[in-house]
């Protein structure tokens, strides 16, 4: 049985890697051959050196994607979390997997900017960061994905379940045994 790529994308402090890692802990349970492809920290070894031009987040994206898609042929359920702000990047990346889910993970940038978490949306709002997605970069959100998951309206669990039901109706064994 072949794997899926799943492919959470949205803003910064959206929920991307939160999300991946409460999965990634679940399917483990669930006895699922698992791998977590992070932006942040694919971008210290397979993409160190690279910046935040569409050019460098293009060839992030499509390094990240190449290793996703051959892992996920070989069974294994692949979660990336990374910003992934152009919709035809991923849509080509993805159009490679086996078996995809498209994840845009959302909340409103006034949100965001209240999270904060690693400081940088109030750095980027001074001009201290240059191309800063969301608020002096470009983020093309999906037209059609597969969840919609807005974090400032559901708890880390709700999502976690509507995760876990989009992998159940594409035939994914989901359910962690006694
Ligand atoms: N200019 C700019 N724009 C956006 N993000 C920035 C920028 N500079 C640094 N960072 C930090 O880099 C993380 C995003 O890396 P990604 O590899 O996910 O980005 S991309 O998909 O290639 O666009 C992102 O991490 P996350 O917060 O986990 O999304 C930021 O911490
Ligand atoms: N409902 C929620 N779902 C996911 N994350 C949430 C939620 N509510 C608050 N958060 C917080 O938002 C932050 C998201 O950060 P992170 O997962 O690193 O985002 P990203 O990977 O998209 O940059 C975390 O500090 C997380 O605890």
């Amino acid at each position: 049985m072949s794997g899926v790529v799943v492919w959470f994308t949205g803003l910064s402090g959206a929920g991307k890697t939160t999300l991946a890692k409460a999965l990634e802990v679940h399917l483990y349970e669930a006895g699922q051959k698992v791998e977590h492809l992070d932006g942040d920290v694919v971008r210290e070894h397979l993409s160190k050196g690279l910046g935040f031009s569409r050019e460098d987040r293009d060839t992030n994206i499509r390094r990240i994607g190449f290793v996703a898609n051959l892992l996920a042929k070989h069974g294994v359920i692949v979660l990336v979390s990374a910003i992934s702000p152009y919709r035809a990047t991923r849509e080509e990346v993805l159009s490679q997997a086996p078996r995809k889910l498209e994840v845009f993970v959302d909340a409103p940038l006034e949100v965001l900017v209240q999270r904060d978490v690693k400081g940088l949306y109030a750095r980027a709002l001074r001009g201290e960061i240059a191309n800063f997605t969301g608020v002096s970069d470009p983020y093309e959100p999906p037209l059609n994905p597969d969840l919609h998951l807005r974090t400032d309206q559901l708890s880390l669990q709700e999502s976690l379940d509507r995760l876990l039901g989009a992998l159940e109706r594409l035939g994914v064994e989901v359910r962690v045994r006694a």
